[in-house]
């Protein structure tokens, strides 16, 4: 029996942080950043039968050409993706009145619809991207007991650096999930997306402050090559839910819309316009892939 200070419920039996309650959340859940991107891609439902708001955390649950959806907001950083992917699964998978797991578990599918900068100059701004897996520069995983080798890629990348005598703030954590099986046949392109703990030095930019990360670790992380794959884009989330999920026994996708090209320089001159059409990308691919 999980203790009451492990897993906290509210006096209406709702989960701690996320106020929702089991039965009020699909098998399908869409996760975005920003809160008030819950609404955009609500909006496109055909029919909506949940709104709860809680802190950062908007969940709206309904319908769209007959799938039942869920879609939530996280904040920004894998701190709330954490909150978020615990909490989503114990309203499945553990019954909250005994308290224990349940024995018979529940297969969730997360699709990310997010927002990422390029981090090779040939993307363009505007252009979708499917992470095929993450590359965790954030700390979150390592405080979860790990089972398994390590991802071969990150070891390629790790001999990568080391070669080019730079290296990362953390050892190099790759995680690679089950993707949702509407997604495995889908036509986006593909890459490897870098989870970073911040927006500003964690993702190499300099205001006042100066980044850490070198221009010779950019050089060695932009000119790496794993198989066909290479280091597409930086975000803030996608690690936690690839680890995550997969831990859990879940599938997941993390689909980026890029408003920055870091190697060049660039920020999309309509980035409301990008966020329209990754919504309308995304969900064409849930409900008809
Ligand atoms: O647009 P969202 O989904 O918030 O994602 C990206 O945008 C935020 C930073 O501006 C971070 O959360 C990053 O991962
Ligand atoms: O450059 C970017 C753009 C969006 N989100 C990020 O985290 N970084």
């Amino acid at each position: 029996m999980i203790k009451d200070s492990e897993l906290i419920l509210r006096p209406d039996g709702s989960i701690y942080h996320l106020h929702l309650l089991p039965g009020q959340v699909a098998e399908t859940i869409i996760t975005v950043g920003d809160p008030e991107r819950v609404k955009a891609v609500s909006d496109r439902f055909d029919s909506i039968e949940l709104r709860v708001e809680a802190r950062e955390f908007v969940t709206h649950t309904g319908e769209l050409n007959g799938k039942r959806l869920t879609v939530i907001s996280t904040g920004i950083g894998t701190d709330n993706v954490d909150i978020v992917m615990n909490e989503l699964d114990a309203l499945f998978n553990i019954d909250l009145t005994t308290r224990v797991p349940k024995e018979e578990l529940t297969q969730l599918n997360f699709v990310r619809l997010g927002t990422s900068g390029a981090f090779q100059a040939d993307l363009p701004l505007g252009s979708f991207l499917l992470s095929e897996a993450a590359l965790a520069m954030d700390g979150l995983l390592p405080f979860y007991l790990h089972s398994g080798e390590p991802d071969h890629a990150a070891i390629t990348l790790q001999e990568h650096l080391e070669d080019a005598g730079v290296r990362l703030p953390v050892p190099p954590l790759i995680v690679r999930p089950e993707l949702p099986s509407f997604l495995e046949q889908s036509d986006l392109p593909r890459g490897l997306t870098m989870t970073a703990a911040g927006f500003y030095a964690p993702q190499g930019r300099s205001l006042r402050l100066a980044s850490g990360l070198s221009p010779a670790l950019l050089t060695a992380l932009r000119s790496w090559r794993h198989d066909d794959l290479r280091l597409t884009n930086i975000e803030m989330e996608t690690s936690g839910i690839y680890g995550l999920a997969t831990a859990l026994g879940h599938r997941a996708a993390s689909i980026s819309t890029l408003l920055a090209n870091r190697a060049e320089g660039t920020f999309h001159k309509e980035p409301a316009r990008a966020v329209e059409a990754l919504i309308t990308k995304g969900l064409q691919l849930i409900t008809e892939g």
